[in-house]
């Protein structure tokens, strides 16, 4: 199983490694030419204190604190350089603004206005992205840094932002695994900037963490090709066993905050798959073995239990004639070269084989521990249903149902996010799951299951590439291979049913994770009896009807939608170009969720219509529905003096009913009926309201409140967002 020098303990893991840091961290703490250690604060997130000052009421619990010459647009850096590949998290304050914003903000700051938080420094509002690359391809991941100037937020220097870089001031970026040793140099020669080493196990359980407690629906168990998500009750997280499975494998028993045991591990792990796999099979990609995978059939390859038992179950140790005795077995009986293999048969059976003697160990250690539930991470899961099928399978064959396999949607990034967590003062720790919102880009749909289009900066390239992508007439489906439930019973490794003929989506070179949007300013609606457990989505879209009712309206209103934000942007050619490239992308994101609903995390309802929003931002659609605010706001002005009039003249309970339904009337009652859908197009607002208050049925108080009659298609045309 293990039989390795491995298990190290928490407190003397990696001495040699943290001593060979020490001693680098001794020298860069020395000023050049004297003695005297200077301040290492370049490892912390790089805010500005200079003239810092609190605003408003000193008694106040959370006072503002105004930072005056802090930069809105830091960027923030950490990095884990495994085996196989490069994992980068990096925090962008405020990307992507538009010149306005810029200068809203510049203004802001001249007359020390405060971004408006009671909350003070320093939870930083701003957003997270996740990016991977091969290590053997560090170029690209060096330009990659380069061009965005990543490394830049790691100078502790105000001057850097005024331009001038001082030549002593090294750039510090905090890095994991073993490539922080190994490409340090790289990193110094090419960027100028200095490593700084965090231990890998550490960052892996402090990534996990974080994740397990900040990101709602981050986990989620996978069994027989079914995805679902599980809230994990922050007060009973620990202990459990975290499995990552990158090139090789760490297991690691996670006890709380920084106290865990690496308890075993395994050197055939994601490596194995992918190297093995290579050299049998000549693909070029790892994604191409995996898609291989799909179309395999592994009992060419393997030998069963049936080929040892002249095709007959073992049923007194429960094993299945279809149960896999020995992997890759069946190559040895037969005098047949590599090439009579199918490379699709090798994939499977490699990838089979590894991921069940990873379910394997990890059952046995969870069993030694007396842990239930089991988190596998790293990439060699790559959100791929049959590969977690598989371990899924294993754990609970071999628990007997006791122990559950569970994954993570972040899985690549949690050493990554482990060294991002090691910045002091960057404030993520006390973020909490309702202030970190999940967005994906929405530019680039999805062609046979994979998010296409090169990484977009530009709306017109964006626009171009969404031309060619339609005048190839390219097809857009998002297949999820779902062959029929498999296992024949008696136990055993019998095949998990989520194989078919083409690699899911969410294991397409795209990965299946957004930016998470950091903001601090959130706050849980005080009157919520139990926030942890509330759910804003009223309609859960994992009800396949639901998703398909919702898919059509949706679709069926697309045109619709469309004409009303190219008009909302004085319906010129550009207008009509972006509306067109918005309504494929849509198209294309709404196909894929039909296939594959948990494909961007758990949707609901709201998810979707987020989404919508979301796609026409990224086509530079500020507000659909602007000309219809302002026509509504017109006519509503223009009976405003009456309305006055009206409510004057009630006593003052009638009053505040007439105005609480007033405001509900605007908003809530259009998302649930049709008649008033009808009103918006032939009436203004203030005939709603006024029907609202008299005669119109209200569908909140109807029996069946999802009746989709009710519910009609019509309530998202509202605009009240
Ligand atoms: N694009 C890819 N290229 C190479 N390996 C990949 C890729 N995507 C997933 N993998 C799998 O992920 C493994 C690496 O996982 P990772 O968690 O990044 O570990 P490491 O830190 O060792 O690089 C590889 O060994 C391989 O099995
Ligand atoms: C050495 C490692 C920690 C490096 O991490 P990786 O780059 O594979 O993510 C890992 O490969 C590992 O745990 N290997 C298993 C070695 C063993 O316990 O047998």
């Amino acid at each position: 199983m293990d039989g390795t020098p491995n298990n190290i303990q928490n407190d003397n893991k990696g001495e040699k490694l943290k001593e060979c840091n020490k001693k680098e961290e001794e020298v860069k703490e020395m000023a050049p030419g004297s003695s005297a250690p200077i301040h290492r604060s370049s490892s912390r997130l790089q805010l500005d204190l200079s003239g810092a000052a609190i605003q408003g009421n000193f008694e106040e619990r959370n006072p503002t604190i105004l930072l005056p010459n802090q930069s809105d647009d830091i960027s923030h850096l950490a990095l884990d350089i495994g085996g196989s590949l490069i994992k980068l998290v990096y925090f962008s304050r405020h990307e992507e603004q538009s010149p306005d914003d810029k200068r809203k903000r510049s203004i802001k700051k001249r007359f020390g206005i405060s971004n408006g938080s009671r909350r003070s420094y320093p939870i930083l509002g701003g957003r997270l992205h996740f990016v991977k690359f091969e290590t053997g391809k560090l170029n690209e991941c060096l330009d990659f840094i380069s061009a965005k100037q990543l490394h830049r937020g790691g100078l502790d220097s105000p001057s850097w932002h005024s331009g001038t870089r001082p030549e002593d001031n090294t750039i510090i970026i905090k890095a994991t695994g073993g490539g922080a040793y190994k490409f340090a140099d790289v990193f110094k020669e090419r960027l100028g900037v200095s490593l700084d080493k965090e231990d890998e196990m550490d960052c892996l359980v402090a990534g996990a963490n974080f994740l397990l407690k900040a990101i709602r629906h981050e986990a989620f168990t996978h069994m027989e090709g079914q995805k679902e998500f599980v809230q994990i009750d922050h007060n009973d997280l620990f202990p459990y066993l975290l499995v990552n499975v990158g090139s090789g494998v760490s297991i690691i028993k996670v006890d709380g905050d920084g106290k865990f045991q690496r308890v075993s591990g395994t050197n055939v792990g994601g490596g194995t798959y992918w190297g093995l796999g290579r050299l049998l099979t000549k693909c070029n990609s790892f994604d191409e073995l995996l898609e291989l995978s799909q179309q395999g059939d592994n009992s060419n390859v393997d030998m069963l239990v049936g080929d040892i038992y002249g095709g007959m179950d073992y049923s007194k140790i429960g094993l299945s004639a279809s149960t896999i005795a020995s992997s890759f077995g069946k190559t040895i009986s037969e005098s047949k070269e590599l090439s009579d293999y199918r490379p699709e048969d090798i994939s499977l059976s490699l990838l089979r084989m590894i991921s069940y003697n990873i379910g394997q160990i990890s059952y046995l250690n969870a069993l030694r521990y007396g842990l239930k539930r089991i988190f596998f991470g790293g990439f060699f899961i790559r959100g791929h249903a049959y590969t977690m099928d598989t371990i899924s399978f294993a754990v609970h064959f071999w628990s007997k149902g006791q122990a559950q396999a569970m994954f993570l949607r972040h899985e690549g990034f949690l050493g990554a996010l482990g060294a991002f967590m090691s910045y002091e003062k960057h404030g993520l720790d006390v973020l909490r799951a309702h202030q970190l919102v999940e967005r994906f880009p929405m530019g680039a749909p999805c062609v046979g299951g994979k998010i296409h289009g090169p990484p977009l900066g530009d709306l017109n390239e964006k626009i171009s590439w969404m031309e060619k992508f339609v005048q190839k007439g390219t097809e857009i489906t998002a297949p999820v291979p779902m062959a029929p439930p498999g296992t024949t019973g008696v136990g055993g490794f019998e095949r998990p049913s989520s194989r078919g003929n083409a690699l899911r989506s969410d294991a397409s070179a795209a990965l299946n994770i957004g930016v998470l949007h950091l903001v601090p300013t959130l706050e849980v609606f005080p009157l919520l009896a139990d926030p942890k457990i509330y759910e804003p989505n009223t309609i859960d879209l994992s009800d396949h009807s639901e998703l398909e009712f919702w898919f059509m309206v949706l679709s069926e209103h697309l045109p619709d939608l469309v004409a009303k934000a190219v008009a909302s942007e004085g319906g010129t050619d550009d207008a009509k170009r972006r509306g067109d490239a918005f309504a494929r992308a849509f198209s294309a994101h709404l196909a894929r969720l039909m296939e594959e609903p948990a494909a961007y995390g758990k949707l609901g309802l709201a998810n979707l219509l987020e989404l919508r929003e979301e796609c026409l931002r990224e086509f530079q659609f500020v507000d659909a529905y602007i000309t219809i605010k302002q026509r509504e706001n017109e006519a509503s002005l223009a009976v405003l003096p009456d309305l006055l009039i009206e409510l004057d003249s009630m006593n003052e309970e009638e009053r505040l009913l007439a105005l609480i339904e007033g405001v509900l009337a605007a908003n809530i009652f259009d998302w649930g009926s049709r008649a008033c859908v009808d009103l918006y197009h032939k009436g203004t607002i203030i005939e709603i309201y006024r029907m609202s208050r008299k005669k119109m049925q209200r569908p909140w108080r109807a029996s069946s409140y999802r009746n989709k009659d009710l519910l009609s298609k019509d309530k998202v045309n509202n605009y009240s967002g």
